[in-house]
């Protein structure tokens, strides 16, 4: 067990060869201290505590408490004589620079300890609604360190559950994608059409040994994402996370979280990633149909909660739930086309859950509309569009609500 030599003087490096008696520095180094240099005996404790956490050998921890020594800029390097400065109120002019190096030195101990104890680092790209259940849940997990890639702060994250539970979290928040570097998991939940737009997160963020799971609506998740995600694998998500941000950082929850993705490595990873997080992950040998299914019910959900700004009460229309039928029935049809087994009574079955959903829920692209935001059109009605054109399938009703979407889109968000 490393042993750290350390002063509670205040001031000044830890002598080394100053004095030989029993007991002294040089008779203590002598029986194997570490000289703690000029760490005060609190900050000495964290990082020692970091480095025995990594598993560092006494070499290693030797080294790193002499190399904060002769990092530490106010004082001659490798000097034994007390700093020149630390008189007075000179002394704080001393203690930014040391405080500074201190936090370097455990910048660079702080990853390997995260290694280390089997954490997972993952990054959170789009900490919006369904991004911020996310990274809240895997958060409280204790077993990862979450670093949410944003435009502006968070100041925590908060999550109103439909049982009355409020969580609270707290995340590493990055601003800037130069600095931030390959991560075991990336989770991207910015909308469909905002993924282009964090190409230089995803630039950065992905390595050889990365997973980028996209918990976004639609069935393209591969095509989208997967040119910007260079050497790290894709996985794609059925995202069941009814959620409406009240304000940032702040997320009410209609439901509780489930996320489907497929059934293979990387889906039973994730499902692991995942537990204790309180966001149940299924893993699906047909990701096809589930992947559809989903789609199926957005493509009503959506644009009619979006096109009437009315929440889910809207479908107790007659006129309404007719052209909700209509739109699922062409989504289903377009989908057993590709491959998906999708029986014929989809469109009452979806119909039927449209109307069991809270009264106060709505849709991700109602709160989009309600904002005066883009909206994500192109990915559920437009996909449905593009596969029934390519499949030779006609899909009038979607075709109608895609263009009646667009029209009333918000601007594009382009940073
Ligand atoms: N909300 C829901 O109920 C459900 C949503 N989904 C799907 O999940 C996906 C995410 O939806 P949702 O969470 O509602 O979306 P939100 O709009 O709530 O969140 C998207 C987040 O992405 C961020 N973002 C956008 N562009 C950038 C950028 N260039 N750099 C950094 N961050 C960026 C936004 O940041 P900023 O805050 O700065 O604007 C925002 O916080 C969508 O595909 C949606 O269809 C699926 C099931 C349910
Ligand atoms: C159906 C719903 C509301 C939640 O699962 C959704 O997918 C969305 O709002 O985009």
């Amino acid at each position: 067990m490393p042993v750290v030599l350390t002063s509670r003087t205040g001031s000044g490096s830890v002598l080394r060869h100053t004095y030989g008696a029993v007991g002294s520095e040089t008779d203590l180094q002598r029986r194997g201290l570490i000289n703690g240099v000029l760490l005060d005996p609190y900050k000495a404790r964290v990082l020692l505590r970091l480095l025995a956490a990594t598993g560092a050998r006494r070499e290693d921890v030797a080294a790193t408490f002499d190399q904060h020594g002769r990092e530490r800029s106010c004082c001659r390097p490798g000097s034994e004589a007390p700093c020149p400065k630390q008189t007075g109120h000179l002394r704080w002019a001393c203690e930014v620079p040391c405080l500074r190096s201190f936090c370097d030195v455990l910048f660079k101990t702080i990853p390997e300890w995260v290694g280390s104890m089997g954490m997972k680092h993952v990054a959170v790209v789009g900490v919006g609604a369904v991004g911020g259940v996310v990274a809240a849940g895997l958060a409280s997990t204790g077993r990862t360190k979450v670093t949410a890639c944003v435009r502006s702060p968070l100041g925590g994250l908060r999550i109103d559950w439909p049982e009355g539970m409020t969580q609270e979290a707290s995340v590493f928040e990055e601003f800037d994608p130069a600095q931030v570097s390959a991560v075991e998991w990336v989770v991207l939940a910015t909308k469909a059409h905002q993924t282009a737009a964090v190409a230089p997160w995803l630039d950065r963020l992905c390595g050889a040994g990365t997973r980028v799971v996209v918990l976004q609506n639609g069935v393209e998740h591969l095509e989208r994402v997967a040119p910007l995600a260079g050497a790290a694998r894709v996985l794609p998500a059925v995202v069941e996370i009814g959620a409406e941000s009240l304000r940032r950082g702040h997320v009410r929850l209609f439901d509780r979280p489930r996320i489907t993705v497929p059934e293979d490595d990387d889906g039973a990873e994730f499902a692991a990633l995942c537990r204790g997080s309180g966001i149940t992950v299924a893993l699906t040998g047909d990701f096809v149909t589930a992947s559809w299914m989903k789609l199926c019910l957005n493509v009503a959900n959506g644009a009619v909660t979006a096109l009437t700004m009315r929440r889910m009460p809207v479908f107790a229309q007659p006129g309404i739930a007719e052209l909700g039928r209509a739109l699922v029935e062409e989504a289903r049809q377009v989908a057993v086309a590709s491959g998906a087994c999708l029986s014929e009574d989809l469109p009452d079955q979806i119909l039927a859950r449209l109307r069991a959903m809270p009264a106060e829920s709505g849709s991700s692209v109602l709160w989009d509309r309600l904002a005066g935001r883009a909206l994500e059109y192109d990915a559920r009605n437009g996909a449905v569009v593009r596969a029934g054109a390519r499949l030779g399938i006609p899909t009038p009703y979607n075709e109608t609500v895609t263009a009646l979407l667009a029209a009333v889109s918000g601007p594009d968000d382009v940073t």
